[in-house]
């Protein structure tokens, strides 16, 4: 399999560069050349197999042969032997036709372990076949960061920059990253919003001469081998609700489109999915586009669900080749139009074309603590903030749609334990850390705070990566 940009000005790559590139050179973002196809037959055949098989036979056509099938087994268990449920990513039903995907069973409690615990490991495999190492960066509004730290601290190939919004964390994810102790991990505040980090991770990449000089690599949904690994639940989660023989919907709470995306991977592989429902808080920037068909930015605010407080949402860049039909020279327009004027328009063809596969809602932070605690007293069921928000999207859009013959699938982002203010303020519940993170919160912190400077950011990171040396 062969990985083109979105841009259609980098270099086409297999999957094994693909992995290592992170974001294209010519800034886009890496895309399979064609989806895989899955028969309803091939699909049926999944039916009874573990989290771990179907993985295997999902992700192995993007993998080609550049990874020897037992290799990629044997990393997928790996990768998953982390989790602590069995399934790995248990569906609960919250009510007639409407589920809960708990995608926050692996080390950090939210659904960034299911790709970051594979993807570390791919990494790893691929620098100690070449007998090289890269540095490695990421941008977090929270849980991508600590997910990612946890996946790569020790790893003797790979030395770890995150960077997350000073002060716009909550205390579990800030601790998550700055408390690991592992020489290769390095957490960076940075005096700006998520945005802010995000953008800097993107120049780094776009200053060729930096980026090649210590090989860097990224860790965001910019990398295509995270989106890819997310397409597996999609598959798991619609096959035990009768897939391929029956349709089913997904509502996903949505910021850097990365997870959802991953949902419409799925269904251009064969899945039989009616409706893709992205759910936002009020940073509500894609809900708008829907509705609009303008990308426009407005300003992030701060929200209790705040890995959602997202206004640079960088997977829709890859939704708009593929409405374009693959169109790299109009996503160039689109992506000009944003960085000049901080908004674009999708011309009307495109923006029906994505109509037809997704839809969307928003939830204020008073919808998403009433759906918290509407939620406990319904169905016992504790939610965190951000799934808060899905809940809430699914039960605004399903009334009005009228599809509720069909099987929703909520994705659980997140557990509450992580966002533990917001959850007790909203239900009176304290939701507890489980035991194995009962030390998080006296655990020494380690981190720098940087203001949002590129500059100061690559003497950083020359300072402390082993990449030459
Ligand atoms: C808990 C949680 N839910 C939802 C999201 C949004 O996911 P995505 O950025 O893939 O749209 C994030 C951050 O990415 C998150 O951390
Ligand atoms: N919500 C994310 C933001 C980064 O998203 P990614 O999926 O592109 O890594 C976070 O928690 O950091």
């Amino acid at each position: 399999m062969n990985y083109i940009s979105t841009r259609g000005e980098a270099p086409r790559l297999g999957f094994s560069d693909a992995v290592l590139a992170g974001l294209a050179r010519d800034g886009g973002l890496y895309l399979p050349q064609e989806w895989p196809q899955f028969s309803a037959a091939e699909i049926r055949a999944m039916r009874g197999l573990s989290y771990q098989e179907i993985a295997l036979r999902v992700l192995s056509p993007f993998v080609g042969n550049e990874i020897a099938t037992p290799v990629l087994e044997r990393l997928i268990n790996e990768a998953y032997a982390t989790f602590r449920h069995d399934a790995v990513c248990p569906l609960v039903q919250l009510g007639p036709n409407s589920f809960v995907l708990e995608l926050f069973h692996g080390p950090t409690l939210a659904f960034k372990d299911v790709a970051m615990q594979l993807l570390a490991r791919l990494m790893d495999h691929v620098l100690a076949e070449r007998d090289q190492r890269a540095t490695i960066i990421g941008a977090t509004s929270g849980d991508t960061g600590g997910a990612a730290i946890e996946a790569f601290a020790g790893r003797s190939r790979t030395d770890i920059f995150i960077l997350f919004p000073h002060d716009k964390v909550s205390p579990v994810q800030q601790r998550q990253m700055t408390t690991s102790t592992a020489s290769n991990v390095h957490a960076l505040a940075i005096e700006g919003n998520f945005d802010d980090c995000q953008g800097l991770v993107k120049e780094l990449f776009n200053d060729h001469i930096f980026r090649d000089h210590v090989a860097l690599s990224g860790v965001n949904s910019i990398n295509w081998a995270r989106i890819m690994a997310q397409i597996v639940y999609y598959f798991t989660s619609a096959l035990s609700l009768g897939a391929p023989d029956r349709a089913v919907s997904f509502t996903v709470p949505t910021g850097n489109f990365g997870d959802i995306f991953a949902g419409y991977a799925a269904k251009r592989m064969g899945l039989p999915v009616e409706v893709l429902t992205i759910a936002t808080n009020d940073n509500d920037i894609l809900a708008r586009t829907l509705e609009t068909g303008e990308y426009r930015m407005e300003g992030v605010v701060a929200t209790t669900s705040p890995s959602m407080d997202i206004q640079i949402s960088s997977n829709f860049e890859r939704l708009l080749f593929e409405a374009s039909n693959r169109n790299a020279q109009t996503v160039r327009h689109y992506m000009n139009g944003l960085k000049q004027s901080g908004a674009f328009t999708i011309k009307t063809q495109e923006i029906e074309t994505i109509r037809n596969h997704f839809a969307a809602g928003r939830a204020t932070m008073e919808d998403t603590a009433q759906t918290i605690r509407s939620t406990l007293a319904s169905s016992g069921y504790l939610l965190d903030p951000h799934t808060a928000t899905a809940v809430h999207v699914a039960r605004q859009t399903r009334a009005s749609t009228k599809k509720s013959a069909i099987p929703n699938i909520i994705l659980g982002t997140a557990h509450p334990a992580k966002f533990p203010a917001a959850v007790s303020q909203a239900s009176g519940v304290f939701p507890a850390l489980p035991a194995w993170l009962s030390h998080l919160m006296e655990a020494k912190e380690n981190y720098t705070v940087l203001p949002s400077d590129k500059k100061m950011l690559e003497d950083r990171i020359l300072q402390h990566t082993r990449v030459g040396r």
